[in-house]
């Protein structure tokens, strides 16, 4: 690929107590690319996923960002960061349950200062993309799982974040509601040059994916290139 890497882990060793998640994990993530980040439960993905996006900080080795060391930022620098410049959805969409839908979805940049009107405005937009208007006045509890994960979707897209980390944002989901709900996130996503890093367990997920990363022990195993 032409353009250096957006995220790079190198050598990251994480432990919780006497468990070691990450031995010596190594990672790149390029710009505008799609990376599954497969292999059994317990192998680290997650924890590498909150190593990369600065939530936990490793034991050892470097997580960079667009040439910066985020071991190197201070707390505030590193939450400004995951909220300009990262997105996220969970498996469990995380909206807030008195918001409607539409709320959800602008709330990042309420929260950045935006005016309500052209972010509700720009919410809706994208409540359309993910093909969830009719939940836009709804609160999240009277919306589907699926409806709620496209929700989900929109509200990590708003900001155009650089990366978005999605970790097993289907794992609630069937299998087709959970295919179209990445279908969605990874062509938006495409639209608006926006990484994506997938944590998931589902082959069929993964090969929405430009690339597949699968981890074994704590550490990556260069895996099949998807196309
Ligand atoms: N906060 C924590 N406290 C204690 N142990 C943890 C914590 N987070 C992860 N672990 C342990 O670290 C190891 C790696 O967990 P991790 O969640 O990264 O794996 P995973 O590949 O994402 O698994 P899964 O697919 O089941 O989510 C596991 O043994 C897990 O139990």
């Amino acid at each position: 690929m032409p353009s250096p890497p957006l995220l790079v882990a190198d050598d990251v060793s994480k432990s919780f107590g006497a468990t070691q998640a990450l031995s010596g994990a190594s990672l790149q993530v390029f710009p505008g690319e799609v990376l599954a980040l497969t292999g059994p439960s317990g192998s680290g993905k997650s924890t590498l996923l909150h190593c990369l996006s600065g939530i936990l900080m490793p034991d050892s080795g470097r997580v960079g960002y667009d040439g910066r060391d985020l071991g190197a930022l201070g707390d505030r620098e590193r939450s400004t960061l995951r909220r300009g410049a990262f997105g996220f959805v969970f498996q469990f969409g995380q909206l807030v349950p008195e918001l409607t839908c539409l709320e959800n979805v602008a709330l990042p940049l309420r929260l950045a200062g935006t005016r309500r009107r052209p972010a509700e405005q720009l919410a809706g937009e994208l409540l359309a993309r993910l093909h969830v208007s009719d939940v836009a006045a709804k609160r999240p509890g009277q919306a589907s799982g699926g409806q709620g994960q496209r929700v989900a979707v929109a509200r990590a897209l708003i900001t155009t974040p650089r990366v978005i980390f999605a970790d097993e944002p289907t794992g609630a989901l069937d299998s087709r509601n959970g295919e179209q709900v990445i279908r969605l996130l990874v062509a938006a996503a495409k639209e608006r040059g926006s990484a994506v890093v997938l944590v998931t367990h589902e082959e069929r997920i993964a090969a929405c994916a430009d690339r597949i990363v699968a981890f074994q022990d704590g550490a990556a195993v260069p895996a099949a290139v998807a196309r």
